[in-house]
């Protein structure tokens, strides 16, 4: 599904003249349906992999070779903006302990929006209705659904990015530290999330602070250190 190799970026500081490196000469594949975990210190580049796959990090050099289902293969680090657009709306998904969404708008309206641009404007009763039974798969209490999600809890605005990214039915999933200041119980939620995903043959790179949360649930697990995996 997955293949890079040689990846690197680093960032210039304009201010005061100097590159910082986020990764470097990174290599690892992912099959289908696997669940790779990447560990590592708070800045040892885990995220810049992740923003280089979805491109919000333009890669320096390197290769990050995707199965598309629309391009065939295709490498992330050379592909057009427009089809990382595609991309992005059809085929890879972002879920991070942050939500991303305008404001006011309603965690029903957030997800709907994801169903929308999947199934299209013309069937907006079926995208009503996968909204309904998004919600209610992960567990988001239906007295929230009118709500600004604004003021949800860390767990509530979680499951509503989950929802909002496997609407579309990601055939890769990125991860980036979804389990960051959850409490234990929503964490256990989040895992049994995850489990849910995997059997369902979603395809996930996740990071993941917490050692003991990937226990048992990655096929592989790399571990990032000062910008390379180790
Ligand atoms: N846009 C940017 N501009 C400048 N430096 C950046 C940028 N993005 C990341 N960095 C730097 O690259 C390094 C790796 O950052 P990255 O976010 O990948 O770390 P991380 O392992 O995900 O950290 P954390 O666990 O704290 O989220 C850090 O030193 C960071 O300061």
């Amino acid at each position: 599904m997955l293949q890079i190799e040689g990846l690197s970026k680093s960032f210039l500081l304009h201010r005061v003249s100097r590159r910082v490196q986020g990764c470097q000469d990174i290599a690892f594949s992912i099959e289908p349906g696997q669940f790779v975990g990447i560990t590592g210190r708070s800045g040892s580049g885990k995220s810049t992999i992740l923003r280089c796959i979805w491109r919000t990090n333009l890669p320096e050099r390197g290769r990050i070779l995707y199965d598309s289902a629309r391009f065939g293969m295709l490498d992330l680090a050379q592909a057009t903006q427009r089809q990382m657009l595609y991309l992005r709306a059809y085929e890879l998904g972002y879920v991070s302990q942050f939500l991303n969404a305008l404001p006011r708008q309603t965690a029903y309206d957030i997800v709907l929006k994801s169903a929308l641009e999947t199934h299209g404007t013309a069937d907006r009763p079926r995208a009503e209705r996968e909204t309904e039974r998004m919600l209610r798969h992960f567990d988001l209490d239906e007295n929230l659904w009118e709500l600004y999600p604004r003021t949800f809890s860390g767990g509530e605005k979680l499951r509503l990015n989950i929802a909002a990214a496997m609407i579309k039915h990601p055939r890769l999933l990125l991860l980036d530290e979804p389990t960051a200041s959850l409490d234990n119980a929503s964490k256990l939620k989040v895992r049994t999330l995850i489990e849910q995903l995997k059997a369902e043959g979603t395809t996930m790179l996740g990071i993941f602070h917490d050692l003991e949360f990937m226990e048992g649930l990655c096929d592989h697990e790399f571990n990032m250190q000062e910008g390379m995996m180790v």
